[in-house]
């Protein structure tokens, strides 16, 4: 979710919804015009939810269209958001495409063309809303060339509710550990949470409201853009053999164009060629008063000569307290806050007591932090010294930001782009190598494939054991676009579901996927249900949760949607719940979406005795001294360990007069049951057996077999078909 300093705007046209956010730390407008398939606009609000706005701007005029809620409800969701009206007039699309062409930090002849106009006019005109709020309103103006704008249409984004991000632990994990603390490590987000710069996290520019000395943060501004700007030779390099369209983009964008080169030069007429952003506080101190080169300011070279012999008289005050009170251990350290200050660990005091000239004495864990009144003295002209560097450093620099500004569209591609290649490689490619000798496969995409996964893992839980994961395989296509999954309590259905899940849309970010093979259908949008409990906030029952869920999913998917169901129609009457399950199964079968669905009901597997489209599969369990023994190991066919609930049961301890009759009771009800299935299973036996050849030559399409092995494997499919194995 991204949080603060975004003002989103939203103008709706009938079932159409235009809508610009405006993000201050990044400098970035997101626009998105859709249509809004869901009557009480669930698709707007997952995307109002991802925002989180701080201001939201609405038409005065939005009247409902036929059948739909109405916008009032769900502004009212935005509980965070100030909200605002205004008149219909500020929703103008043409000044807002015309704002747009002046304000874009890149070249928007694409995206601004009379096509795109005519087509996404709601989303320019909450575009133009929302400058002109900013403008009028709050008195900010944009810089010309400055602005990052995206563009997301319902054609070329996958989305995720709110609700799945929580269930697939994307962001967050679910599960609580026993400090009551959320595990950190738990989730898709820290997996691949590696990256090196700010950019890369998407933590973006600096909060105008946080308390950083001006100049300072344009010192050390300065010196990373210096530093950004050196890397770019090194990089052309890199790039030099690159075969991708996107790494040959930011070469010729990045590295060819003069710009940077000039920016350089004028940089360094200023600032030390040896400049460098530092971590630490104290070298980051001493880098910043000295970024600037000897000789362009008299007093700024004065400062800094204080600064040093301060320094050096702090550092030998340090050397004379270990000689005086013999302590060879006592450090003098500097940090943010308190300058620097003498810290010492009991250890090193060797049970002697701190000297009396030792003042302001902490405890930090093991060590004393403390300081004396010379050090403080000294601490104090060497903290004014470096506050007179930063007021001259940051003086000397304002001609060279005023230089630097007319640059910005350049620095903004500069940012986007280092930042995209932080993610590809110290998040994308680390992951990868990281987890080495576990494999990661580069995914492959078809149009109206399959999605298709040969030995698939659980990204997070894989990290946390690795050798102890077993993969399993996936095969969904329009033939088999309902998958069912049973298997007893605990033995692996929720996580094979999330794991299909967290692979899909790895590779639809663009990362490799933990499995040996991969390929995929786009998918426009992850819809969920998984049972996490009541949801006491809004006092709904399992019962009510769950049917609200399933009702937000059959409303509005669609034929590139994936789903995933675990369970459905447990907290009502095993005939009530069996009934929804199955209808709902059956609607998502008829459709061309991809389905997978666990369950303990096991009738439900009959579905695929009656539709060809249907798979059932089951997680392996053995029953070994009367315990179960799970395999984790997803198999196609019935369960293989009927009846675990009663082994369960005499496991727990329930008396065996009443196992032994739940025994012969099961016993009649299946027999009862087998004759039934026979009866259904002989008349679609032959048609099943058909569909399924057809199915599997019609796949061949998408596979890259060479000719021979595809010869063996047709000769296989018809050995098997003769057989009557299929
Ligand atoms: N493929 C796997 N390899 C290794 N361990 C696994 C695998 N899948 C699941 N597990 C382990 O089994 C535990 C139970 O899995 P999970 O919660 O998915 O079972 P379940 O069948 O959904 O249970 P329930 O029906 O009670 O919800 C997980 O916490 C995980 O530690």
């Amino acid at each position: 979710m991204i949080s603060m300093r975004v003002i989103a705007t939203l103008l709706t046209l009938r079932k159409q919804v235009g809508l610009a956010a405006l993000d201050f730390r990044m400098a970035s407008l997101h626009l998105s015009q859709f249509i809004e398939t869901s009557r009480s606009y669930q698709n707007t609000a997952a995307l109002l939810h991802f925002f989180n706005p701080e201001t939201l701007i609405i038409s005065s005029y939005n009247a409902a269209p036929d059948g739909m809620v109405g916008l009032g409800s769900l502004v009212d969701r935005c509980k965070n958001a100030r909200k605002v009206e205004l008149a219909r007039g500020c929703f103008d699309d043409t000044k807002g495409a015309l704002m747009l062409q002046n304000l874009a930090a890149k070249d928007t002849s694409a995206i601004l063309s009379e096509n795109y106009h005519k087509q996404f006019y709601l989303c320019l005109g909450a575009a133009a809303a929302v400058l002109k709020w900013i403008d009028i309103d709050q008195g900010y103006l944009i810089t010309k060339n400055s602005l990052q704008i995206t563009f997301n249409g319902s054609f070329d984004h996958m989305s995720i509710d709110a609700t799945s991000v929580q269930n697939l632990e994307i962001i967050e994990p679910l599960v609580l550990d026993t400090n009551k603390k959320k595990n950190k490590r738990g989730s898709l987000y820290n997996v691949l949470n590696t990256t090196k710069t700010v950019g890369g996290q998407k933590e973006g520019l600096t909060d105008p409201a946080a308390n950083i000395r001006r100049s300072q943060a344009l010192i050390s501004a300065v010196i990373l853009l210096k530093n950004a700007l050196d890397v770019l030779p090194v990089l052309s390099e890199v790039l030099q053999n690159a075969t991708s369209s996107l790494l040959c983009n930011v070469r010729t964008s990045l590295c060819s164009h003069s710009a940077y080169s000039v920016l350089k030069d004028r940089i360094v007429e200023v600032i030390e060629e040896d400049a460098m952003h530092a971590r630490s506080a104290f070298a980051s101190r001493t880098e910043q008063c000295f970024a600037v080169k000897y000789g362009v300011d008299g007093m700024l070279d004065l400062a800094r000569r204080t600064f040093c012999t301060t320094s050096a008289a702090i550092s030998k005050l340090g050397e004379k307290y270990q000689k005086e009170f013999d302590l060879p251990k006592l450090k003098l350290v500097y940090n943010q806050r308190h300058g620097f200050h003498i810290v010492i660990t009991e250890l090193d005091l060797q049970e002697k007591s701190l000297p009396k000239s030792f003042v302001q004495v902490t405890k930090r864990g093991k060590s004393f932090c403390c300081s004396t009144d010379e050090l403080m003295s000294l601490n104090k002209r060497n903290q004014e010294a470096a506050a007179e560097c930063y007021k001259r450093t940051g003086r000397c620099l304002e001609d060279l930001a005023h230089h630097i500004r007319k640059d910005i569209r350049y620095l903004a591609l500069l940012s986007e782009s280092l930042s995209l290649l932080d993610m590809m490689v110290n998040s994308f490619a680390t992951l990868v190598i990281t987890r080495l000798p576990a494999t990661y496969v580069r995914p492959e995409f078809s149009e109206n494939g399959p999605i298709a996964i040969e030995a698939g893992r659980h990204p997070v839980l894989e990290s946390i054991h690795p050798e102890e994961y077993v993969p399993n395989n996936t095969f969904m296509a329009e033939s088999t676009n309902l998958v069912i999954v049973t298997g007893p309590n605990m033995s692996g259905k929720s996580t094979y579901l999330r794991q299909v899940t967290l692979i899909t849309i790895m590779a639809h970010i663009g990362c490799y996927v933990p499995a040996s093979f991969a390929s995929f259908r786009i998918v426009d949008h992850v819809f969920t249900r998984i049972g996490t409990g009541d949801n006491l906030e809004l006092n709904s029952s399992t019962f009510m949760a769950e049917m609200k869920e399933t009702a937000f999913i059959l409303q509005n998917l669609n034929d590139r949607s994936l789903i995933i169901i675990d369970e459905l129609g447990r907290g009502t009457s095993t005939s009530d719940g069996l009934a929804i399950a199955w209808s709902s199964s059956e609607y998502l079968l008829s459709l061309k979406a991809y389905t997978i669905f666990a369950t303990h009901m096991e009738r439900l597997g009959e579905l695929a005795t009656l539709y060809p489209n249907v798979k059932t599969c089951f997680l392996t369990v053995d029953i070994v001294d009367k315990r179960l023994d799970f395999k984790y190991l997803l198999k196609e066919g019935q369960t293989n360990c009927p009846h675990y609930g009663l082994t369960l049961a005499e496991i727990s301890g329930f008396p065996s007069v009443v196992v032994e009759n739940a025994r012969r009771i099961t016993a009649r009800l299946q027999e009862k049951e087998k004759l039934r299935l026979r009866v259904g299973q002989h008349k679609f036996q032959s048609l099943r057996k058909e569909y399924h050849v057809a199915q599997r030559l019609f796949y061949i399409q998408y596979s890259n077999m060479t000719e021979a092995t595809l010869r063996n494997y047709l000769q296989t499919l018809k050995d098997s078909y003769l057989r009557n194995d299929m």
